[in-house]
């Protein structure tokens, strides 16, 4: 589903985010990306969301090389990804269901398909009578599930994440993890940038570590 072929990125200002990263990735994967602050951990997000452009390299999600992609093609990419970020940018003036159906509205679609799919999102992170409150209402569990629920109400093929659990405490962290696997059960890919690794740990999944924007580890963790 996402294969990164010698991919560089160096920004502007000469900082390098990516060295020549080679990396494939199946769909249906579960899998982190981890590494000290500065690894490249977010460039590798930004890049497969076409936020940034590589360098050099060919960088592949479904088919589609994102260095070449055309900027009128990018909402489209975008419709098949789903972004869980770590303050989970909800709208605090509006309802969690109105939050979960924003991303449904900017598709276009019928009211009877925005309630049917915010329902089933919002059963999926177990919130679903919590749909009237407001965010300020839950607590920050409850708000990060909440923009989970927002992030795959689409129903996108990949689910990224970047440190989804930095501000939750352990018990939390782990109810959020396994809201992503089951996620993953479903058939998404998901792939998480974080730098918990006692967390990453206890989940037995694949793990890529970066260093100062080079691959250093792929493999399972917790080994
Ligand atoms: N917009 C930017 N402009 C210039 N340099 C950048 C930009 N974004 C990232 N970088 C640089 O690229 C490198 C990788 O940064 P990146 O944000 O990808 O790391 P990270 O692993 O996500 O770190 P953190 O855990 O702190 O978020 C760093 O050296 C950083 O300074």
């Amino acid at each position: 589903m996402i294969r990164f072929e010698k991919v560089a990125k160096r920004y502007p200002n000469g900082h390098i985010g990516l060295h020549e990263l080679s990396v494939h990735v199946r769909r249906g994967e579960f899998l982190f990306v981890t590494g000290h602050s500065g690894a490249g951990k977010t460039t590798l997000l930004r890049l497969l969301l076409a936020m940034e452009r590589p360098t050099s390299g060919k960088l592949l999600l479904a088919g589609q090389d994102l260095a070449k992609i055309r900027n009128s093609q990018i909402p489209f990419l975008r419709r098949q990804i789903g972004v869980v970020f770590q303050n989970h940018q909800l709208l605090f003036d509006r309802s969690v269901f109105d939050n979960v159906a924003l991303p449904l509205h900017i598709m276009g679609l019928g009211q009877d398909e925005i309630n049917a799919r915010v329902s089933q999102a919002l059963e999926h992170v177990s919130l679903k009578d919590k749909a009237m409150q407001a965010p300020a209402d839950l607590s920050t569990g409850q708000q990060q599930r909440v923009g989970i629920a927002r992030a795959i109400v689409h129903q996108p093929a990949l689910l990224l994440a970047d440190e989804p659990t930095g501000n939750l405490d352990p018990r939390l962290a782990a109810e959020i993890m396994a809201v992503f696997e089951d996620i993953n059960r479903h058939g998404t890919t998901v792939m998480i940038a974080s730098h918990d690794l006692a967390l990453i740990a206890r989940m037995r999944q694949r793990m890529l570590t970066l260093q100062r924007g080079r691959l250093i580890g792929d493999g399972e963790s917790g080994l």
